[in-house]
């Protein structure tokens, strides 16, 4: 046997990445999954259901789970799958490959305000690195329901190479050269979603809601350009597409972590040995840091900061929303 065994492997063993295991499932012959946690490897191989982080999904036999970093080396292609936080000590830990990088956590490093891509650029030089981001529901995903994704490489013959190893007939990506625009969008609308999620918690209405996705979009786009996003990356799938996704549903994780603030439970009670990732709460820090950094505003972004920290109220943050100066609503 050749020592590339598997044409796609999957670091990261929570929901998502196990639903992109199995949407890869339905393609390839055999998938490689690594998981943190022995329980979901063993739940995985043994009872093809990740019971862990995505209960209730039946997963494809030609799903294998290991919790060995080092056999991921078998792979052609790695999705990484880790939270945000955790991907730079992640692949730091994998041992020597040339296989492309598809990056698909949605967040900015704390501490460095470092993109995922910046952070697997400079962890892993000698990768090929794409980002895959967008609406992307990771349990509605593993039910094959329709679904469609930004994928950005800089280079288009990597991005239609990976496009062919990923596409299904119901996951369809679009290829981007814009991999700063592709993975800004991911990293604010989980931001943004917390702030929608308050807006619920709180009843405060869906005109609210409607105001804070258009100016929640507004600063998105200062923002990403202060970055060098293209604007139209962020009206598209990675950008739009998944803020009006995040910012609609209690599936979120970010919408119902908000949700619980705006009904006045504080976030240390709410992020308590929470199992599962609400990406905004580490982001919306560091996102706010990095936006003052360039001069631009996000005071969205900023009162969601002053509801994690505890330093405001529901009530006061949305009094200081409604009372800044009147102005154009150009971005
Ligand atoms: N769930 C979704 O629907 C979805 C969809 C698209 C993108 N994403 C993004 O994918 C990324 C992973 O989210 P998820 O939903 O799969 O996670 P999850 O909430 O289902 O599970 C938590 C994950 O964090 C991992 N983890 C915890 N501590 C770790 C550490 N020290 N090192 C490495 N890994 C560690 C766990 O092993 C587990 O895989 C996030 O950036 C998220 O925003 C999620
Ligand atoms: O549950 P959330 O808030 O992490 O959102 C999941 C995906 O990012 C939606 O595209």
């Amino acid at each position: 046997m050749s020592q590339m065994q598997y044409p796609v492997g999957i670091i990261g063993g929570g929901a998502w990445g196990t639903a992109l295991a199995a949407v890869m499932a339905q393609i390839h012959d055999r998938v490689l999954i690594w998981a943190r946690e022995e329980a979901a490897v063993h739940s995985i191989n043994n009872l093809h259901e990740n019971s862990l982080f995505l209960p209730g999904t039946s997963l494809s036999s030609k799903i294998e789970a290991t919790a060995d970093l080092a056999r991921m080396i078998a792979c052609e292609n790695l999705l990484i799958v880790t939270p945000a936080q955790h991907v730079r000590a992640t692949l730091a830990a994998l041992p020597d490959t040339q296989a492309p990088l598809i990056l698909c956590a949605k967040g900015i490093e704390a501490d460095t305000q470092m993109l995922v891509s910046d952070v697997a650029v400079t962890t892993r030089p000698g990768n090929p690195i794409a980002v895959l981001s967008g609406p992307t529901f990771a349990h509605e995903v593993a039910a094959g329901k329709p679904t469609a994704v930004t994928l950005a490489t800089a280079d288009q013959t990597l991005g239609s190479e990976l496009m062919r190893r990923i596409a299904t007939p119901s996951f369809r990506p679009y290829w981007s050269d814009d991999v700063v625009g592709a993975e800004i969008g991911g990293a604010v609308k989980n931001v943004l979603a917390i702030a929608c999620g308050v807006v619920d918690g709180a009843g405060l209405g869906l005109n609210a809601r409607a105001a804070l996705i258009a100016r929640g979009f507004a600063e998105m786009q200062r923002y990403g350009l202060a970055r060098g996003a293209k604007a139209e990356t962020l009206a598209g799938l990675s950008g739009l597409g998944d803020l009006v996704l995040t910012c609609s549903s209690e599936n979120s994780r970010n919408f119902s972590l908000g949700r619980g603030l705006g009904q006045g439970q504080s976030s240390e009670s709410l992020l308590a040995d929470r199992k599962t990732v609400a990406e905004g709460a580490y982001t919306a820090p560091v996102l706010l840091q990095s936006a003052t950094a360039l001069d631009v505003e996000m005071p969205i972004v900023s009162a969601v900061c002053a509801l994690l920290s505890g330093s405001a109220t529901v009530d006061a943050v949305v009094a200081e929303l409604l009372a800044r100066p009147l102005k154009s609503e150009s971005w």
